[in-house]
């Protein structure tokens, strides 16, 4: 099939991609003429385990324009994935959505044959049909589920893997109102061998943000009785181990810490929030998921004090920047409230990451500026006797941390067994 991908970002560049793999033929769309170039020379823009590797295999097969026309014209079906972030009070923005579909409809209007448009972005319940179908009915001209089809397709992947997880996921649902829509879905992830749920549009959307707001919600109640464990003496992470094996519970995702970063859960949670207040509805448990999670990180700090207590003028090393392993994605990182605190207390940071250096000073020049980066993570071991761990990547499993003051917000065992002075954050 001809596939259209707008927005080639984290989901839009990895599902592309993926359904390259599957047979297709991608045209990516993006506004951002430097990925637009990246991805015609087979170069990633972003990290994800895999993608260089696919996109150097299948060159020809896809290829990234900044023209709507090209992409709709040439395409059977257009997946709108650009990105649906929090406004200040941290309700959903639209605009990006609005001028894909905006730039959609006026392509679909030179289009005679039928075309199905796909939302994959994160939208909240009613988004599809009241906001995205009737800007691209005004722009084309052409009636939803008439002249063309239109569907909510949630996307569930995680970054760092992405790809696999986008490949071999653990249900594929498809919001759909009309039979011809459903069809042309079904066809495309035919060769994807898990579980097909076939929802109403508006229910397709509600799925995604009630599983990112219970693996949410997982975390932070993981965190909260993390934190009584840690005031009792008792290893959080063999608590869950036994709590996890209820199979109604399932281990997975209990690993607890400092807590949930990233370009989703935080602002999905919100936006949730948001949107439940709008219709009268109080969010309690989601508005706690979300405090427990905002208090989490600053631990950390509490816990350096034990040992450090006079911060000003010494030197902190840490350990990892990215929201975690695996990504050189920095939204939402824990480590920019621990770094901005330790900055007003008075400390100087050096800080190592293996990939996501330059995303954090650009992210967050108001600290990214004032640290010092190390060109590796046995130099900040180096530069200094006390280190927090942020991001629990690999090679941190690979240092010895003898002499060393860890205080550990992700468990990184090489630290637990050689540090001469360990606090983790919860165990
Ligand atoms: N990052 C993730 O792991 C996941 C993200 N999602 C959802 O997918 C959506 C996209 O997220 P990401 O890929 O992380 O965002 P991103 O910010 O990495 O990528 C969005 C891309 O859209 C482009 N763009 C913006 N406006 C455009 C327009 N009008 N036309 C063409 N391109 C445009 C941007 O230049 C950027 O390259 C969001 O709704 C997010 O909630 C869903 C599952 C996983
Ligand atoms: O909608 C999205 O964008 C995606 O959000 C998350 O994926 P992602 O943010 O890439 O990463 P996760 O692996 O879920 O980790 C999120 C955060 O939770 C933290 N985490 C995760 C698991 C855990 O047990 N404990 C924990 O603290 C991680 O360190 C990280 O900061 C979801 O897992 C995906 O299913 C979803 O598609």
């Amino acid at each position: 099939m001809k596939v259209s991908v707008v927005g080639s970002g984290y989901v839009g560049l990895v599902t592309g991609m993926g359904f390259v793999k599957l047979g297709n033929e991608v045209i990516f769309v993006d506004v951002d003429e430097r990925k637009v170039k990246m991805i015609n020379n087979a170069e990633p823009p972003i990290y994800e385990k895999g993608l260089e590797e696919l996109m150097k295999e299948f060159r020809g097969k896809y290829r990234a324009t900044k023209d709507y026309h090209e992409a709709v014209l040439n395409s059977d079906v257009t997946f709108i994935a650009v990105g649906t972030p929090s406004r200040e009070d941290g309700s959903i923005d639209l605009k990006y959505v609005e001028s894909a579909a905006k730039a959609i409809g006026e392509a679909l209007k030179e289009k005679d044959s039928y075309h199905v448009i796909v939302v994959k972005s994160t939208v909240l319940p009613g988004t599809t049909e009241e906001v995205v179908k009737p800007l691209i009915e005004d722009h084309s001209g052409k009636k939803a589920f008439r002249d063309f089809g239109l569907a909510m397709n949630p996307e569930f992947l995680r970054e760092g893997v992405a790809l696999r997880d986008f490949l071999n996921p653990d249900r594929v649902v498809i919001g759909v109102q009309d039979e011809r829509t459903k069809q042309v879905l079904e066809k495309l992830y035919k060769p994807i061998k898990a579980p097909k749920l076939i929802t109403d549009i508006k229910t397709a959307e509600m799925i995604k943000y009630a599983s990112n707001a219970f693996l949410a919600t997982k975390i932070s109640f993981a965190n909260e009785i993390g934190n009584i464990c840690k005031k009792l003496g008792i290893d959080s992470w063999k608590v869950f181990e036994g709590v996890g094996l209820d199979h109604r519970i399932s281990p997975h995702f209990f690993r607890t810490g400092i807590g949930w970063g990233g370009s989703c859960f935080p602002k999905d949670v919100k936006a949730l929030i948001k949107k439940a207040e709008e219709i009268g509805e109080e969010p309690l448990i989601l508005k706690a998921v979300l405090e427990v999670n905002e208090r989490q990180p600053l631990r950390l700090i509490e816990l350096l004090k034990k040992h450090v207590p006079e911060l000003e003028g010494k030197t902190v090393g840490v350990l990892g920047l990215a929201f975690k392993p695996g990504t050189d994605d920095v939204r939402e990182t824990r480590a920019y409230p621990i770094i901005k605190k330790l900055l007003e207390e008075g400390a100087r940071v050096i800080a190592y990451d293996p990939r996501a250096m330059e995303n954090f000073r650009r992210f967050y020049p108001d600290v990214g500026e004032k640290i010092t980066y190390a060109n590796s993570s046995s130099e900040v071991l180096d530069a200094t006797d006390v280190i927090l761990i942020v991001t629990e990547w690999k090679e941190f499993e690979e240092l010895d941390y003898s002499g060393k003051i860890v205080v550990d917000g992700r468990r990184v065992k090489a630290a637990e067994k050689t540090a001469k002075i360990y606090e983790g954050v919860c165990w």
